[in-house]
């Protein structure tokens, strides 16, 4: 493994982040907020120091693309403008590996809160399937919170957000009765998109609801119609 001062703490959290996505929403403490179609958006409200820190859990079904796909656009930097609206400024800090970078992201204000930017490590890597043996790998790509020199502290400026985020998907193959070759009318990805975001200041409960009801739903149905997009007529990436 590289040996970077990171990678120690980038290993522990993708992997811990990987159990708790395939936890799915069980236990009952997860509230469905949101729906749309095979999009479901559930929540747990919780506050740390009087901020509304509450983890979010999507699950969503996207015909005809891999898991291997989705998180590779989701992790890649050179799209992002492309699928996150609320995306004011990026800049990879840092290119550990080629799956691993650190990246400061610049969020556009959200009324009434002050600006706020995200510094973060993502890494992006296949999981064997431990559990089936004929399923596909599983993908998943992280983003964790994280210092880095070369980011300016903003001195009052922005406020930084500290955050969790994972994208968990499992592909399956319904291989065509005639025995024919694999389209991507076969294939099925089963997506768990986690995240906890700290607001890192002070944002009045309600509003900050407000803007995850508002925002997350129109956020991981674009990406993924996005992804499907782009993948729509390329050759298929196991
Ligand atoms: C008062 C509002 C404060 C929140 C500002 C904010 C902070 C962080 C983030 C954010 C959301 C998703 C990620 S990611 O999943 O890693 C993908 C890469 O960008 C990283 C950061 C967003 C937003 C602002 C809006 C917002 C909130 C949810 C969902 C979507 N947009």
């Amino acid at each position: 493994a590289p040996a970077h001062p990171l990678w120690p703490e980038i290993e522990r959290v993708t992997l811990e982040q990987l159990q708790y996505a395939r936890l799915g929403v069980e236990g009952g403490v997860w509230q469905l907020f949101a729906e749309d179609g095979e999009m479901k958006m559930y929540k747990r409200e919780e506050e740390v120091d009087g901020l509304a820190v509450d983890p979010l859990k999507a699950v969503h079904t996207v015909k005809g693309v891999t898991g291997r796909e989705m998180t590779h656009y989701f992790f890649s930097p050179d799209v992002r403008f492309e699928w996150e609206t609320t995306l004011e400024q990026m800049k990879v800090l840092e290119t550990i590996a080629d799956d691993t970078l650190v990246i400061l992201q610049i969020h556009k204000r959200v009324w009434p809160a002050s600006q706020r930017d995200a510094l973060f490590w993502s890494h992006v890597r296949r999981v064997p399937n431990d559990t089936d043996r004929d399923a596909q790998d599983i993908w998943i790509a992280c983003n964790h919170s994280t210092e880095h020199h070369e980011a300016p502290s903003n001195e009052g400026k922005m406020v930084r957000v500290s955050l969790t985020v994972c994208l968990v998907c499992q592909t399956s193959i319904e291989p065509p009765a005639d025995g024919g070759p694999v389209t991507r009318d076969h294939l099925t990805c089963k997506i768990t998109y986690c995240s906890v975001v700290n607001p890192g200041g002070w944002v009045p409960t309600s509003a900050l609801r407000a803007v995850y009801k508002r925002e997350y739903p129109k956020f991981l149905k674009r990406f993924t119609q996005y992804v499907k997009d782009r993948c729509d007529k390329q050759p298929i990436l196991f």
